[in-house]
């Protein structure tokens, strides 16, 4: 077998994701060398990611090294990949997702409802700004950006009195420990993707597509077809506060859930879900349609 090479961002998040994707594929006889490189996206860190661009920044350098045979793979957060990728590539697979939660983190307080009033919260994502307004309207919602050490390092520091984040991040760092408390979807939907890993490759590299089949989960590769086409069909992107969150209800049945607030935040909350059995990409992608349809009727506006 032909030795493989992963592209792959430098963070520490990154590159446990590489590797353990590295793993996966040395477990079944594959040879695979890892690619690091620095993305714009991790280079910018002062500005709220909101404002410089969004997704795309952190998988460009990552897509060049795949056009130019640098590497054959991408490992991605799938929550970061932009919604359509540019003409030439494709999401190969989606691996078994982590826990697609958000954690409150905090050295004093155990939960969102121990925080005193008008305590500060970090948090760069507007939604879990919207989410956590909607929760705990008193709080002082502050910006929190850089890679997950630094986050972790800014709460220390006595910056904030607690900080929101992904929980699949820091598990995946050996950080769960200092998870305080999880956010059931209820209460905090997740974002479309959330906790799950895609891997990219050139639409003209069908021989990666064998190697790349047992890494799948065809499950949670249609649970985040069905969250990315809300965030599609609502102009995605991270200067909208949307939420997209699918959960099998039995083998056949798919749930998503959305959420939507105005990114001022002073529009309600809007929460629909819609249910379908879903078996293919077509149904997955048209149930997560039409909750974005059913969010459009209950007033979200869409840009552009
Ligand atoms: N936006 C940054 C980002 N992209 C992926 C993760 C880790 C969790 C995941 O895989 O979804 C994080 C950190 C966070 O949101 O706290």
């Amino acid at each position: 077998m032909t030795p493989l090479v992963i592209a792959t961002r430098e963070s520490r998040l990154a590159l446990w994701q590489a590797r353990h994707v590295q793993g996966l594929l040395e477990a079944r006889g594959h040879t695979v060398s890892l690619l690091g490189m620095t993305t714009r996206g991790d280079q910018i860190l002062d500005r709220s990611l909101s404002k410089v661009g969004g997704k795309g920044l952190f998988v460009k350098e990552l897509e060049l090294a795949l056009e130019e045979r640098r590497a054959d793979l991408a490992v991605h957060s799938l929550k970061d990949v932009p919604m359509d990728l540019p003409e030439g590539f494709s999401l190969a697979c989606v691996l078994t997702r982590e826990d697609p939660r958000d954690a409150l983190v905090s050295p004093d307080f155990p939960s969102l409802q121990a925080l005193p009033k008008g305590a500060v919260v970090g948090t760069s994502s507007l939604r879990r700004m919207v989410l956590l307004r909607a929760l705990r309207p008193d709080l002082q919602i502050e910006p929190l950006r850089g890679n997950l050490d630094t986050r972790l390092r800014k709460l220390d520091e006595g910056q904030y009195a607690a900080i929101v984040l992904a929980a699949a991040g820091l598990k995946r760092l050996g950080l769960e420990e200092r998870i305080r408390a999880v956010f059931e979807p209820d209460e905090m939907l997740p974002a479309a993707g959330q906790g799950a890993l895609g891997i990219e490759v050139r639409t003209d590299r069908a021989d990666l597509l064998a190697a790349l089949a047992p890494l799948a989960s065809q499950a949670d590769f249609l649970a985040t077809a069905a969250e990315r086409a809300v965030s599609r069909a609502m102009g995605g992107s991270c200067s909208v506060p949307l939420a997209a969150h699918a959960r099998w209800q039995d083998s056949e049945n798919l749930r998503i859930d959305a959420a939507w607030g105005d990114a001022e935040g002073q529009a309600d909350l809007l929460r629909v879900h819609a249910s379908a059995a879903v078996s293919t990409m077509g149904e997955a992608q048209a149930l997560g349609q039409e909750a974005a349809r059913a969010l459009r009727e209950a007033g979200a506006r869409v840009p552009g």
